[in-house]
């Protein structure tokens, strides 16, 4: 690995102030174990923000905070704040629902993980529970958040299809689509690319570029280029500590805390 950066994103030096989501003092425990402390991480509006750092520092622990996915699991225990903005709620507070945080932030796993259902009605499924049952309205929101998703050519002819029927990057595709479908506030990554191959991470990389015009992205990955490609902006952390922030380009190629500049150049992790 180098710190050397291919290529930046078009936009990476617009100003963007207006925050969509801020962790302060976030710490978490698995029990006893604390994979998180004090965690402070701005989430800027409409852009995409890369997780970074060696594996076990924590990224997937603090990505699964933002929906509240570790509730599933007795004993786990969060402390300090997720603001969300504009409302301004504590996403943690024991009287935020956490049902109603996953219907405003929704999530892509590693593996695509499609329902055992036709194209269409993976799209359609989240949409018919928020009790929108007018054919034509399905339709219409199925098909634009399959073309947001950039799936739309692909599939229109096999919408009866079944999503296992399609290749892993469309059926990654297909998850995507199914979660802009109840259109999130939030969108949450966990490695999406991890599991496909470079053709298919490339249509992934360049739907998410495409993504931030109306949809804030918080990205887990390994893939370093990838940050670099896709993020906005950069977070780095280790041993379960957020060490360095910022615009992506300014983390890669003058980051200011020494365990950065040497995960970069390779020396660990
Ligand atoms: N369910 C769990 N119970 C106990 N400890 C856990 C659990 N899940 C993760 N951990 C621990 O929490 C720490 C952070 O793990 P996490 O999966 O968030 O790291 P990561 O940076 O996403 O790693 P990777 O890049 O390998 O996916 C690690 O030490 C891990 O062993």
């Amino acid at each position: 690995m180098n710190n050397s950066v291919q290529r930046q994103p078009a936009n990476s030096h617009e100003p963007s102030h207006v925050l969509k989501a801020e962790t302060r003092n976030l710490s978490f425990f698995y029990g006893d174990k604390a994979a998180l402390r004090e965690v402070n991480l701005p989430v800027h509006a409409r852009r995409a923000t890369a997780l970074i750092g060696p594996s076990g520092c924590g990224k997937s622990t603090l990505l699964r905070c933002f929906n509240r996915m570790h509730d599933l699991y007795p004993g786990h225990r969060y402390q300090g704040e997720i603001r969300l903005y504009p409302d301004d709620i504590n996403l943690l507070a024991p009287e935020t629902d956490p049902i109603l945080v996953r219907s405003r932030i929704g999530m892509v796993f590693q593996k695509p993980n499609p329902f055992p259902k036709s194209v269409f009605e993976n799209v359609a499924y989240g949409l018919r529970l928020r009790g929108i049952r007018q054919t034509a309205e399905l339709e219409a929101r199925v098909e634009r958040a399959l073309r947001d998703a950039a799936l739309w050519d692909e599939v229109k002819d096999r919408l009866k299809d079944s999503a296992y029927a399609l290749s892993g990057g469309q059926q990654q595709r297909l998850c995507i689509a199914r979660a802009l479908a109840v259109e999130p506030e939030l969108l949450l990554f966990d490695e999406p690319t991890s599991a496909l191959d470079p053709l298919a991470t490339a249509s992934i990389e360049e739907l998410l570029r495409n993504l931030k015009v109306h949809v804030t992205t918080l990205i887990v990955t390994h893939n370093l280029q990838q940050a670099a490609r896709v993020a906005e902006f950069t977070a780095f952390m280790y041993l379960g500590e957020l060490v360095e922030f910022g615009p992506t380009e300014v983390l890669f190629n003058a980051p200011s805390q020494k365990q950065t500049e040497d995960y970069l150049a390779g020396r660990f992790g």
